[in-house]
C-alpha cells in the first residue's frame, strides 16, 4: 500500500478536533525526539520526507472532515500546528535548564538557533563579534544551541593537544557529500594520523631548508616587480600574488603565475576567496549543507578550484618531480607508505596547501607592513636590526640561521600574528563520535557539543598579554617577564578571573610597565597539537626573508590619500582572513 491510499484510508476514520490535534502535537514531540536522539542531516532525502512531510500527514487526513472536506486547509492546519510545536519544543529545550549546556552565557539567539552565529559568520566580522561576546560574557560563552567559545589558556592542551579532541562538526558542513576531505578537513582523528605523516615529512627542518631557493627565486621576482611600480602599489595584493605563485611551485611544481601577469588572469585567486566565503558560511549548517551542495552553481567555486588542482596535479605527475617540492612528499616519490596516496588525495592534499599556505603568510606579511607604517619607531629599530645583519650592498638576507636569530624581527611577527591571527576564530572540535563527552579541565564536554577556541580573541586577552592587549607592541615578547609555557604546562597554573579591562594600560614603557605579562601559552595563531599548522616552519622562514628582502630593497611609506584606518576596518573572517589594500610608495634604496 503506498503513502496516499494510506492516508485516503486514515480519512475514513473519524476522530473528533481534540484527539486529532493531540495526534499532531505528539506527532511533532516524537520528531524533534528522534531529531535530537539520532542527528539525521539534510542529505538523508527519504528519512527526512518521512519524517518532516509524510508524519505530519496523518493528523492532516484526520482533519479532513473538519474543515468539510478541504484537503487544502486540512493539510494547513496540520502542518501549521506540526511546524509550531516542534520549533517550540526545539526552543523550549534549548533554553531549558535540562539542555546540556544550560549553565553557560550567551546571547539568546545564539542558544536558539544556529541561523545566528551562521548569519555572525556572513558578516564577514565573527572575530569582533566573538570578543565582544567574551568581554560581555566571561571566557565560556555558549555561541549556538550545542556549541562553545573558549577563551581559557588552561584547557587548550585539553580541546587541541594529543589528549584533546578531532575536529569538529563544522568540517562535516564544508564537504562535499562522498569526496575526499584534505587532511585540515578530516574528523576521525585515528585517519587524520595516517594523512599527517607524509605532511610532517614535508615540512621537517631539512626538507624546509630545501625549499629556500623556491623562497628566494619567487622573493626576487616580487622585489623585480615591484621596482617597477614604486610610484604606488597595492602591496597586499602583491605579496598574495607573490605567495600564492610560491605555493603553486610547492605544491604541484608551478603554474600558477600572478606576479608575471600582474593579476589574476585565470581567476584562481578570486574563485579560492569566494569559494572559502561560501564554505565559511554553510560550515554553521552541517544537516542543510548536503542540500545547497546540489543546488546548481552553489558550489561552483568548489569545484571549479578542484579541476583547476586535478589538472596541475595531472601535468605534474607526467612532468616528474624536478627537485622535492612539497608535492614529491604528498605523492610519496621516496616511497616510504605501504600504500601510496591515491590520485584524489594529492588534488585534495595539493589544494589545502594552496589555500593554507597562501592566503595565511600573505595576511601576516601585510599585516607587519600595516603595522610597520604605522609605528614608525618600530619601524626605524627594525630597519636599523636588518641593516646590521645583512648590510646594504653586502648580499642578500638569505641566510635562514640568522634570521631564526633576529630577536626584534621575530618580535615584530610574533605580535602582527597575536593581533592578527590569519585563522582568527573557527579551531572547532568536538568529542569522539561515540566517546559519550570529554572533560576539559573540571568540566565536562557532552558529545554532540562543539567548542571553539579563537585565537583573534584569546591573544588579545589582557590576563595573557598586557599591557595594552590591543596595542602593537612587539616589546613585550622582549621583556625579561615573558612566560615561555605551552598550553600543556599552562593546565595546572593557576587561572586569573576574566576581565575584559584588567590590567589594561596604555603605557608602553616597558621600564614604566613592571607586570609586563606575555604568556606563550595563550599565543595560538598556528593552533596547537596532532592537527596544528604542518606548513609552520615554511611560513616563518618565508616570512622572515620576505620581510627581510623588502625592508633591505625599499622604503616605504603610505601612499597619499590612503586611510590606514581601512585596514583594520577591512579584516574579514572567513574561516582564514580576507583584507583589503595597503596602498603604498615605494623608494628603491639599493
Ligand atoms: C603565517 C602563516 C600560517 C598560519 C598563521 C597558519 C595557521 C594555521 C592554523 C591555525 C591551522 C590549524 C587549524 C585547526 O587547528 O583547526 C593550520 C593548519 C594547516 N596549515 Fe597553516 N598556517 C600558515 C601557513 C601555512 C603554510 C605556509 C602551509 C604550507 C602548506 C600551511 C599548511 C597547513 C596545513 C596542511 C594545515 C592542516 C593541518 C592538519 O589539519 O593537520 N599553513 N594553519
Amino acid at each position: 500500500m503506498d503513502v496516499f491510499s494510506a492516508l485516503h484510508n486514515i480519512k475514513m476514520i473519524h476522530l473528533s478536533l481534540r484527539d486529532t490535534v493531540i495526534i499532531d502535537v505528539a506527532s511533532a514531540l516524537l520528531v524533534h525526539l528522534i531529531y535530537k536522539r539520532y542527528e539525521f542531516d539534510a542529505s538523508r532525502l527519504i528519512i527526512s520526507l518521512l519524517l518532516l512531510v509524510v508524519i505530519p500527514s496523518i493528523p492532516a487526513a484526520f482533519f479532513v472532515p473538519h474543515f468539510s472536506g478541504s484537503t487544502f486547509l486540512a493539510f494547513l492546519s496540520s502542518f501549521t500546528i506540526f511546524y509550531l510545536v516542534l520549533i517550540s519544543s526545539i526552543a523550549a529545550y534549548r533554553l531549558s535548564p535540562w539542555h546540556p549546556l544550560a549553565q553557560y552565557p550567551g546571547p539568546i539567539l545564539a542558544k536558539l538557533t544556529k541561523f545566528w552565529g551562521t548569519w555572525m559568520m556572513a558578516t564577514g566580522r565573527n572575530h569582533i563579534h566573538l570578543k565582544q561576546m567574551h568581554d560581555a560574557y566571561g571566557p565560556y560563552v555558549r555561541i549556538g544551541p550545542n556549541e562553545l567559545s573558549i577563551v581559557d589558556a588552561s584547557v587548550i592542551s585539553s580541546v587541541l593537544g594529543s589528549e584533546g579532541m578531532p575536529k569538529g562538526p563544522m568540517w562535516s558542513g564544508r564537504m562535499i557529500k562522498n569526496s575526499t576531505p584534505s587532511l585540515l578537513a578530516m574528523r576521525s582523528a585515528h585517519a587524520h594520523a595516517a594523512r599527517r605523516k607524509p605532511w610532517n615529512r614535508a615540512f621537517n627542518s631539512a626538507a624546509v631548508k630545501g625549499y629556500e631557493p623556491i623562497v628566494i627565486k619567487r622573493g626576487l621576482q616580487l622585489v623585480r616587480e615591484l621596482e617597477k611600480r614604486t610610484s604606488g602599489v597595492d602591496l597586499a595584493e602583491w605579496i598574495s600574488f607573490f605567495t600564492t605563485d610560491f605555493m603553486g611551485d610547492m605544491a604541484f611544481g608551478g603554474g600558477f603565475e600572478l606576479m608575471r601577469d600582474g593579476g589574476d588572469k585565470e581567476g584562481v585567486w578570486s574563485t579560492i576567496e569566494d569559494g572559502m566565503e561560501f564554505l565559511a558560511v554553510i560550515q554553521h549548517l552541517p544537516w542543510l549543507s548536503p542540500l545547497l551542495f546540489i543546488i546548481p552553481g552553489a558550489m561552483k567555486n568548489v569545484y571549479r578550484f578542484r579541476t583547476f588542482c586535478r589538472e596541475r596535479v595531472q601535468k605534474r605527475k607526467a612532468h616528474g618531480s624536478l627537485s622535492k617540492d612539497l608535492f614529491y612528499h604528498l605523492i610519496d616519490e621516496d616511497h616510504i607508505e605501504k600504500t601510496p596516496p591515491s590520485t584524489e588525495v594529492v588534488i585534495s592534499d595539493g589544494g589545502l596547501a594552496i589555500v593554507a599556505g597562501s592566503d595565511t603568510t600573505a595576511t601576516v606579511l601585510s599585516g607587519i607592513f600595516f603595522f610597520l607604517l604605522t609605528n614608525p619607531s618600530v619601524h626605524a629599530r627594525l630597519q636599523q636590526e636588518i641593516d646590521a645583519a645583512f648590510p646594504l650592498g653586502e648580499g642578500e638576507p638569505f641566510d635562514a640561521t640568522k634570521l631564526a636569530e633576529m630577536s626584534f624581527l621575530n618580535a615584530v611577527i610574533n605580535e602582527t600574528l597575536r593581533l592578527q591571527p590569519p585563522v582568527p576564530t573557527y579551531l572547532q572540535r568536538a568529542p569522539e563520535e561515540g566517546s559519550g563527552g570529554k572533560w576539559i579541565g573540571d568540566r565536562f564536554i557532552p558529545e554532540g557539543t562543539a567548542v571553539v577556541i579563537p585565537p583573534y580573541v584569546i591573544s588579545r586577552d589582557s590576563r595573557y598579554f598586557s599591557p595594552a592587549p590591543d596595542s602593537f607592541w612587539p616589546e613585550r615578547w622582549l621583556h625579561p617577564s615573558v612566560i615561555r609555557r605551552t598550553p600543556k604546562q599552562q593546565e595546572s597554573m593557576a587561572q586569573t578571573p576574566y576581565s575584559s579591562t584588567l590590567l589594561s594600560s596604555p603605557t608602553l614603557n616597558p621600564d614604566a610597565s613592571p607586570d609586563v605579562i606575555t604568556n606563550t601559552a595563550a599565543f595560538i595563531p598556528f593552533s596547537y597539537g596532532p592537527a596544528n599548522c604542518a606548513g609552520r616552519a615554511l611560513a616563518q622562514t618565508e616570512m622572515r626573508m620576505i620581510v627581510a628582502l623588502l625592508m633591505q630593497h625599499f622604503s616605504m611609506r603610505f601612499a597619499d590619500g590612503y586611510d590606514p584606518r581601512d585596514w583594520e576596518a577591512h579584516i574579514e573572517d572567513w574561516f582564514t582572513v580576507k583584507k583589503g589594500k595597503l596602498h603604498v610608495v615605494l623608494t628603491p634604496r639599493v
